[in-house]
């Protein structure tokens, strides 16, 4: 048996309705349960789990994935139901890497009835997320875009947001520790990605797998002029793992001691912190992906488990 919690934004879409019937038709089981407020799809997630539900299915944007995550992770990991995606935001990031269909009929069907991979979660003390925490710069446009102008805008809200503040902006001095090495940084953008892209489509770690239990890190340091800017641009097409302005490394955790309180986002929802530890959860979550699926490292030779029971 399969649930879907259905963000209520979405509730009244016919493409959903018309979807979820077809797939009932077809013989596939399937309930919904739609949300009514921030809080709702962690809870029915985690109650869907406790129900034995085998296969949860997260309807709606980046924010609702994150949410229905958050449930399933306060499962034991033997009793968390698999994770399916119906991308229905105005972003979907993870969705868009994993390569799943955009369409809703299509996307239904694939997260009903492919095979679901063991994939990395991970946490920023204790906050999970699946596909990419920002820090920074980023972060500060993201909370501080106007739902209504993103949504209307889609992904090119925050490059123009961006474009706007680039020019007021303060950098975030403080420590970064990692696996491999430490070091003092006056961070423009951190982004540690368990996925590839973030803010509507940018690939800020282009390399990261979801499932090879570690973090993809881009560090943005501060700049101070139009050269230095364009430096940073140069770099970032090679990604050097240290270089004047941009640094790229893989690690199973990150830590920072801010000198001031940074601005974050978890798959897309602002939070603040002056210090915090990230930390990867291997294999914790079994996600739906399509067969070829770009974003795994272990490729189609994993070892799949089953779709979810007609
Ligand atoms: N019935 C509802 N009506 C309006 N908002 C809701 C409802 N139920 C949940 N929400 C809110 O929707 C948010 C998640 O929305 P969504 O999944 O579209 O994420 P998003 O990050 O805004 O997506 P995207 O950026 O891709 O559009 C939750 O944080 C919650 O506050």
């Amino acid at each position: 048996m399969a649930t879907l919690i259905l963000n209520g934004k979405s509730a009244q879409l016919s493409a959903v309705r018309e979807a979820v019937f077809a797939c009932r038709d077809a013989g596939l089981a399937l309930e919904v349960w739609v949300t009514w407020e921030a809080g709702d799809a962690a809870r029915l997630a985690e109650w869907a789990g406790q129900a034995g539900v085998d296969r949860v299915i997260a309807a709606g944007g980046d924010g609702t994935v994150n949410e229905v995550t958050s449930g399933l992770m306060r499962l034991p990991r033997q009793r968390r139901p698999a994770l399916g995606i119906l991308p229905l935001g105005s972003a979907n990031d993870l969705a868009t890497a994993l390569g799943l269909p955009l369409e809703v009929d299509a996307a239904l069907r694939v997260a009903l009835q492919e095979a679901a991979r063991p994939i990395d979660v991970p946490h920023l003390d204790g906050r999970h997320f699946l596909n990419m925490a920002t820090g920074g710069f980023g972060a500060e446009v993201t909370s501080s875009t106007p739902k209504s102008l993103k949504r209307l805008l889609g992904g090119g809200a925050y490059s123009l947001i961006g474009a706007l503040k680039a020019w007021q902006y303060q950098p975030y001095p403080g420590r970064l520790r990692w696996a491999g090495g430490e070091r003092q940084a006056s961070l423009f953008v951190l982004a540690m990605g368990n996925g590839t892209r973030s803010g509507g489509g940018q690939r800020l770690t282009p390399e990261a797998r979801i499932d090879d239990g570690l973090l993809d890190v881009l560090v943005l340091r501060d700049f101070r002029s139009l050269h230095d800017m364009w430096r940073m641009r140069q770099e970032l097409q090679v990604r050097p793992a240290e270089g004047a302005f941009v640094e790229a490394f893989r690690t199973p955790w990150l830590s920072f001691e801010g000198e001031r309180s940074l601005p974050l986002t978890l798959d897309g929802e602002p939070c603040q912190r002056q210090g915090f530890r990230v930390e990867v959860d291997a294999g914790a979550l079994d996600l739906v992906v399509p067969a070829d699926c770009p974003l795994l490292a272990s490729g189609s030779a994993g070892q799949p488990r089953a779709a979810a029971a007609s």
